[in-house]
């Protein structure tokens, strides 16, 4: 499976999001940030502006959800044309039943796990979903530095998925780097967010080639 690259806009100018966009064309995705101030500690955007970067971002959106209530709010995301929508497992009340809306909607359905978060309990339901969202720092800011602990999870669920013979994608979000992405990948991770490492670069489209290269180095 080929290595997927979306850049984190957290670390864009939040006064030029369509130029920012515009500087990513050559990712695979553009990963938004949505937090609530209730879910984690930060405040970041709703969908009046989801809306918007939807129509102008010249490569589809994955939307990752760090709110509370996600049953209530999250298909508006997927109706306002978000390519694929994460939510986290520790704040959905029905996660089976929310996957299931995102997919009629016409979403990719994600279900987002903070480190300290098992897996296990969500095994059973891995083909409900499109993609786990393995975060690889706590949730709520960029530039956090990059939790090995957290490559057994990316282990596990990639055993799981190859033994249950699913497609289902394993992402990895916070502190992926060129100093880190291999070792994701090495553990099973084929879609890499990086918000600080793509926008702090000099040369944005090289660093998305750097990261896609080290990562398929590594693929499964
Ligand atoms: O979801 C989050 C943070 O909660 C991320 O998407 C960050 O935006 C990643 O930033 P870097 O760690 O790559 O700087
Ligand atoms: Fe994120």
């Amino acid at each position: 499976m080929s290595a997927l690259i979306a850049p984190s806009i957290l670390s864009a100018d939040f006064a030029n999001l369509e130029r920012d966009l515009g500087a990513i064309a050559t990712a695979d995705y553009a990963h938004v940030d949505v937090m609530d101030n209730h879910f984690v500690p930060n405040l970041t955007l709703g969908l009046p502006i989801f809306e918007r970067l939807v129509q102008v971002s010249p490569v589809p959106i994955d939307a990752h959800l760090m709110i509370a209530d996600p049953d209530r709010w999250a298909p508006g995301y997927a109706e306002a044309g978000a390519a694929s929508v994460t939510f986290h497992a520790e704040a959905a009340t029905a996660p089976v039943r929310l996957a299931r809306e995102l997919r009629r909607l016409g979403s990719r359905a994600g279900l987002a796990l903070r480190p300290a978060t098992s897996v296990e309990p969500f095994l059973d339901l891995l083909p409900e979903f499109d993609m786990l969202l393995v975060m690889t720092v706590e949730p709520g800011f960029g530039g956090q530095s990059f939790i090995e602990g957290t490559l057994p999870k990316i282990r596990r669920i990639r055993d799981a998925v190859s033994e249950a013979g699913l497609d289902v994608w394993i992402q990895v979000d916070g502190g992926v780097s060129r100093a880190t992405i291999e070792r994701a990948a090495e553990a099973g991770a084929n879609v890499f967010v990086a918000g600080s490492a793509v926008y702090g670069a000099e040369n944005i489209p090289e660093e998305i080639a750097a990261l896609r290269a080290l990562a398929e180095g590594h693929a499964h």
